[in-house]
């Protein structure tokens, strides 16, 4: 993969207010920014101000506050560079359902001004999943090849990021792992990815870097390890040789359940404990232990944690 670390970021957000006329504040002082050649993460509940940066850096809603860079060209200074350097994808639906996919893409890159030679709109619906149905009226595609159609959209003009804003709400589970195929796809090519997602899991398993906001603060930013690490409660599942009867208590355990007769589901801190004391401490008791499963914390532990506290 190409080195990018000497590069400026592909986004660079200083200090981003959005107020909304109705005094609402949906983005709050947010600086980030995005590394080339990652796939980052945004996330966030309900409401958190995600759609409001996306649509900031589209043109769609103008700031209150603060400067946005993208690949280098300031939204405000250079709107012409910023907009040509990234595709977005909008949670609505946009394009004119009288319109076949194909036509759909040729109207875009002629928006865009790419010229004949250059267009590959039939290339972009074949890495969509939808090369078969190019010349078919938009109207009559499912909301899944609607989303993709979206996707190819928002390449048509070959820009070096591309932002989706929850690509895959409604989108079954085998078209979902197509498109994310596509995007680390365009991923190895060069392209930085910057998705919102609802879904922690894919987040984890796609994202090099994960933001996290909510009520239009940042809260968080760190490589997806990192989060995931951040996760204090672990939990371990131990079976023991008899009946358990009354639930044992010990300094190092968080807190005990049991699951049938002889099964604690016991979670500790990883700051207080480690599972060799958990087990010990289990055995102090007076358990012989028969069997032991651990579970990592994942980064729906990290996000509840982490949103929780700063509500
Ligand atoms: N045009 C608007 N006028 C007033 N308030 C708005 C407007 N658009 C969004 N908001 C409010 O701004 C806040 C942030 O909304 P935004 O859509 O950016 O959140 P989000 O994180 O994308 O949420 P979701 O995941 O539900 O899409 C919300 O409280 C929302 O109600």
């Amino acid at each position: 993969m190409t080195d990018h670390s000497s590069l400026q970021p592909a986004i660079d957000i200083e200090g981003l207010t959005k107020v909304y006329s109705d005094g609402k504040v949906a983005l709050d002082d947010v600086t980030v920014s995005v590394p080339r050649g990652q796939i980052f993460g945004l996330l966030g509940p309900n409401g958190a101000g995600k759609s409001t940066l996306i649509n900031v850096l589209a043109g769609l809603v103008n700031k209150t506050g603060g400067t946005a860079r993208i690949w280098g060209f300031d939204i405000d200074v250079n709107p012409r560079n910023a907009k040509n350097s990234i595709g977005i994808v909008n949670q609505e639906i946009l394009f004119d359902p009288f319109f076949t996919p194909l036509e759909t893409l040729e109207n875009q890159a002629g928006f865009y001004g790419v010229p004949q030679d250059r267009r590959r709109s039939m290339e972009l619906l074949r890495a969509v999943h939808l090369d078969d149905k190019a010349n078919a009226y938009s109207r009559t595609l499912s909301g899944g090849m609607k989303r993709r159609l979206m996707v190819a959209k928002a390449m048509v003009h070959s820009p070096p990021i591309l932002v989706l804003d929850e690509p895959t709400a409604g989108v079954d589970i085998m078209l979902r792992q197509q498109l994310w195929d596509y995007v680390r796809h365009l991923n190895a090519q060069g392209v930085t990815i910057v998705l919102t997602t609802h879904y922690l899991e894919e987040a984890e398993q796609l994202c090099d870097r994960i933001a996290i906001i909510n009520h239009g603060r940042l809260i968080a930013n760190k490589p997806t390890r990192e989060l995931v690490g951040m996760a204090q409660e672990k939990l371990v599942q131990v079976t023991v040789e008899r009946d358990v009867g009354d639930i044992p208590t010990h300094p190092s355990f968080e807190k005990v359940e049991l699951s049938g007769e002889r099964t604690l589901n016991i979670t500790f801190r990883k700051d207080r404990a480690n599972a060799g004391q958990v087990l010990a401490a289990v055995q102090q008791c007076g358990f012989q232990i028969v069997d032991v499963v651990t579970r990592e914390p994942d980064l729906e532990d990290v996000f509840l944690n982490l949103t929780a506290a700063a509500a």
